[in-house]
Formats: structure tokens, sequence, C-alpha cells
């Protein structure tokens, strides 16, 4: 009898085809080697749907987990045995028999302005009235709005490359992007400023890795466990906690700043109109410990304040178009 020397198990990761995805799955894939010599880590592509609708814009398909379903049913027919997302893609409700295993490090969670050549010498406050500014997030549109009211607004959709091409092109006079993606794909020289978070909170778990995995799988959970970031996970915990609380998921002008410093977790949450008009914006502190709590009461402070009542008006507005 011969004994193979075949590695000790597989652990099969799914993940997006878009370059983004693929620079990320194969960061984790890396790392996870680095841990376990003895486990062979396997890429599996997919395309989701929202790879598929380049056309529409997102908020008006209106879907949760868009860039998520399809490597969740992966799991759960068991071809593969976790998921490899950008946490902000990532709904804040997972279908039943799976979870979110683990939080990676999260790189700077910031929105970057990338300007077109003809504005290199200027900054978002500097740019002509009537400036098109290129964005296919709610959030980052009602913001702007509400700072820069004498800009226009028009939808971008398509990856990194696609949107940085139309705005070269002379397209727009400017696009928001995420400093996070830019920077994993080596573009960060695109950059021209990162917006502060007095003009404008990034999107829930923007920056951070998220892996899923199937619920209870604990010898998954083990491993997965070991890239898992406390603070990030704390700040993204208390996040998702907002926004599940508020509205459950998906595309609406929603944005969040979390901080941890001596265990203690600052979140800032801001509910805003499309038209930028009505803005409502506030902070809680307590125990890092305590994030999804936190979050949720961050919920309730911005609910008292208007925040549902300006939600239903932009879900009918979204319904209408
Ligand atoms: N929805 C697209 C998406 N999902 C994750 C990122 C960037 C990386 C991140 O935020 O983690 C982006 C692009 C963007 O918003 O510019």
């Amino acid at each position: 009898m011969t004994t193979v020397s075949a590695p000790s198990r597989t652990v099969r990761i799914g993940s997006r085809k878009s370059q983004l995805a693929l620079v990320q799955t194969y960061w984790v894939q890396a790392e996870l080697q680095k841990h376990f010599p003895d486990i062979e880590f396997e890429v599996h592509t997919m395309s989701t749907q929202g790879d598929k609708i380049l056309d529409v814009a997102l908020a008006k398909i209106g879907d949760k987990g868009l860039f998520t379903k399809e490597l969740e049913v992966g799991m759960l027919n068991h071809e593969t045995d976790i998921a490899v997302h950008s946490l902000k893609d990532l709904p804040t409700n997972l279908p039943e028999g799976l979870m979110l295993g683990c939080v990676t490090e999260r790189e700077n969670p910031a929105d970057a302005v990338v300007l077109h050549e003809k504005h290199k010498d200027k900054q978002l406050e500097t740019l002509p009235e009537g400036a098109v500014i290129g964005t296919s997030s709610l959030r980052r549109l009602a913001q702007l709005r509400h700072h820069f009211p004498h800009f226009e607004f028009k939808d971008i959709r398509g990856n990194l490359n696609t949107r940085l091409q139309k705005l070269d092109e002379g397209g727009y006079d400017a696009i928001i992007l995420a400093v996070a993606g830019l920077t994993r794909l080596g573009m960060g020289d695109r950059i021209h400023q990162t917006i502060s978070p007095d003009v404008s909170l990034h999107a829930v778990g923007q920056g951070a890795l998220g892996i899923e995995c199937r619920d209870g799988d604990e010898k998954i959970l083990e491993v997965i466990k070991v890239l898992e970031h406390t603070p990030t996970a704390q700040r993204c915990h208390a996040e998702r906690a907002f926004l599940r609380e508020l509205e459950g998921g998906c595309q609406v002008p929603i944005g969040v700043n979390t901080q941890v410093e001596n265990n203690q977790l600052t979140l800032i949450g801001m509910v805003a109109s499309l038209d930028g008009k009505r803005l409502i914006r506030d902070t809680v502190s307590g125990e890092a410990s305590n994030a999804e709590q936190l979050g949720i009461d961050l919920a309730h402070r911005l609910r008292e304040q208007g925040a549902k009542e300006i939600l239903d008006q932009i879900f009918a507005e979204i319904q209408r178009q």
C-alpha cells in the first residue's frame, strides 16, 4: 500500500470575477495559505447578477445581494466553503444557513475624488458651477448635493477601469470612488483628494473584506478567524447593526464613520434625502464590545429625528422611476 501525501484538506473559496474581487480573494487565499500550509485553498470564480446587469442604475434594481447571491448558493450547495466579499456589498441580513465568519483589517474607508485631467490643479471645492460629478451611489449623491448644490450629478456604472475611462474621455469633470478599491488595484495615484467625513460619510463596511461561510461550520470558522481584525470587526458590526436597524440593506443614502480607541467605539451616522436638502446626523459612543447595540441605539436616535420619513420617501421615489 502506498500512502498518498495529498493535503489533508481542501477549502474552496468562492469569488466574483471582477479584477477587484480577484485581488481581494487571492490576498485572502495567500494569507490563509501562510497560516495553514497543510490545507489546499482553491479559488472558484462565479458571475453574479450585479456583474451582468451593467446598464441599469443600481438604485433602481434595488435587489439586495446583487453581488453575493450566486456565491451564497455555492456555499449552501457545498460546492464552495467560503466567499470573499467587499463587506459593503454584503447585505446586513444573510440567508438562512450562512454567517459573516470574519472581517479583515480595513483599508482607508473614505471616498476619493478623481478629477479630469483638465482640472488637475483644482479640488472638489473649487470646481466650477455646473461641473458634472459621476457617482452611482445615492449616499455619495445626497451628501455631495447637500454641500455642493451647484454641481450636476450623473450616474456612472461599470468596473473601476471603465469608470476611469469614462472620466478620461470627458464624460465627467470628476468621479467619486472608494479609496480602498483604487488602492487595492494599484491605482492610488489617480486619487486627487480624500473626502473628509465632515463632507461625506462612507458606506457601511467600506474598505473591509467580509468572509462568509456556512453558519456554525466550526472547522471553517477556525481557519478564517485567523484573518479577523478585532477593531475593524467591532466597527463594522456597529455599522451593520445601524444599517440593519434603519432599513435592512441595499442602496440608500446612509453613511457612517467609526473609531475605536481604548476599547471605546464612536459611531457617526447620517441619513439624507436624495436632493440633499434634508440631512440628519448624530453620534454615539460606548464600549467597543457592545458594538451592535451602539449601532441599534444610533438608528433609534436618527429615527426620532425623522430618518424614517426620509427613507420612506426615497423608497417611494425609487419605485416610481
Ligand atoms: N459597490 C462597488 C464597490 N464595492 C467595493 C468597492 C471598493 C472597495 C471597498 O469599498 O471595500 C466598490 C467600488 C467603489 O465604491 O468605488
